[in-house]
């Protein structure tokens, strides 16, 4: 039998652990309890949001009018929470997932899979390390990858979306995740491609800041499509780049295109840099981002500084102009209508 723990619970993190709480319910291969690692907080009437979720059965901060199901235990505990999983779904913005890969290692069934939800890299050196080889490499655990043009609020409320699966060889732990996540309402693939998928969910945030920047200058859709098209361009050269093994094909799945799509006409990132732009670049994004999403976080102003310094430190810059002015406007170095003069910056011909 399979035990399923998420960690994280956050936006995301809330309807992940719903969609997987209606699966195991129902198919018999899986225990029904879903386990979902809370990082605890205070909610402003003193309560402890761990002790409200298990209540009420919804997050009231993160997923708020949302009955997350039955089965569905939130814990505060992280050791706790994922002592007896074999399948750990990880969810969290990815700049924590460092620090919990530390906390987990050594402490978790030998026996686990895992799979990321989450959309963003870490930076060494060396290049981009994706949160799936982070959780390999900590964890000793195979990881896949799930992605794609998933907006949380949309899929709490169950309206139909795709998502699409990254895997690496392991073809019989993909289709069980398939088997977990699927629905009615969450149509899920399998591609062979756990780098491609990645990179895809990863870089979609840039190009999301991009677009909240034309929107915010008010220039229209042929622009928001321009950019769309450049960003797609360089996320796919950028991936090849340091992965040559990524999929052309990974590009038309839900996690490429459509997320693309998704994400710069309806997502956080778009939305806080269509207020930075409004602004004037004057409110840093931080400050923008505790007001507007309180305490959910934004990925694509962190994920266009990891850009900037893999792409700096190879000398790479130069050859993606739409994520080094993102990285240049999001820090103050050039103002929000530079987002349209990239045509400056002479983008190389081998994108
Ligand atoms: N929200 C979406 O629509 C959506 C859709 C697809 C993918 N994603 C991806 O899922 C991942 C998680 O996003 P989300 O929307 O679930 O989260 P979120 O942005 O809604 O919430 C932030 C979460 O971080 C937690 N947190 C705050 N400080 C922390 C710390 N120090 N250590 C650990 N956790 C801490 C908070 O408790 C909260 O659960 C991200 O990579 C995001 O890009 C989000
Ligand atoms: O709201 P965003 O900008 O974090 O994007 C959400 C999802 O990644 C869309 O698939």
């Amino acid at each position: 039998m399979f035990k399923v723990t998420v960690v994280g619970s956050g936006n995301w993190g809330s309807v992940a652990a719903k969609l997987i709480a209606s699966n195991t319910i129902r198919l018999a291969s899986f225990h029904d309890e879903v386990r979902m690692w809370v990082f605890e907080e205070k909610l402003p009437s003193g309560e402890k949001l761990t002790d409200v979720i298990n209540k009420t059965n919804e997050n009231v901060k993160y997923l708020p009018g949302i009955k997350l199901g039955k089965n569905v235990v939130a814990d505060p505990e992280l050791e706790n929470a994922v002592k007896d999983a074999n399948m750990l779904v990880f969810v969290t913005p990815h700049q924590f997932m460092e620090g919990i890969c530390k906390r987990l290692a050594g402490k978790i069934r030998s026996d686990t899979e895992g799979i990321s939800l989450i959309k963003g890299m870490e930076v060494k050196k060396e290049g981009p390390t994706m949160i799936s080889t982070l959780i390999t490499k900590q964890l000793g655990i195979n990881c896949s990858v799930l992605m794609g043009a998933n907006i949380a609020n949309e899929i709490a409320l169950e309206k139909f979306s795709e998502a699409t699966v990254g895997y690496n060889q392991n073809k019989l732990a993909a289709e069980r995740w398939v088997e977990l996540f699927n629905t009615p309402y969450f149509n899920v693939t399998a591609v062979e491609d756990v780098e491609g998928v990645e990179l895809c969910g990863t870089l979609k945030n840039v190009v999301a800041i991009a677009a909240g920047f034309v929107d915010g200058l008010e220039m229209g859709n042929n622009t928001k499509a321009a950019i769309m098209r450049i960003g797609l361009k360089e996320m796919r050269a950028f991936s090849k780049m340091w992965f040559p093994s990524v999929k052309d094909n990974t590009f038309f799945e839900s996690c490429g295109v459509a997320d693309l799509i998704t994400t710069c006409m309806g997502g956080r990132n778009r939305k806080v840099a269509d207020a930075y732009a409004r602004n004037g670049g004057k409110r840093p994004f931080d400050e923008l981002e505790a007001e507007m999403l309180q305490g959910q976080k934004l990925q694509g102003v962190l994920t266009a500084q990891e850009v900037h310094e893999v792409l700096s430190h190879r000398g790479w810059l130069h050859m993606f102009p739409l994520f080094s002015a993102v990285h240049a406007i999001s820090t103050g170095r050039l103002p929000p209508s530079a987002i349209v003069k990239i045509s400056d910056l002479k983008p190389s011909s081998n994108l």
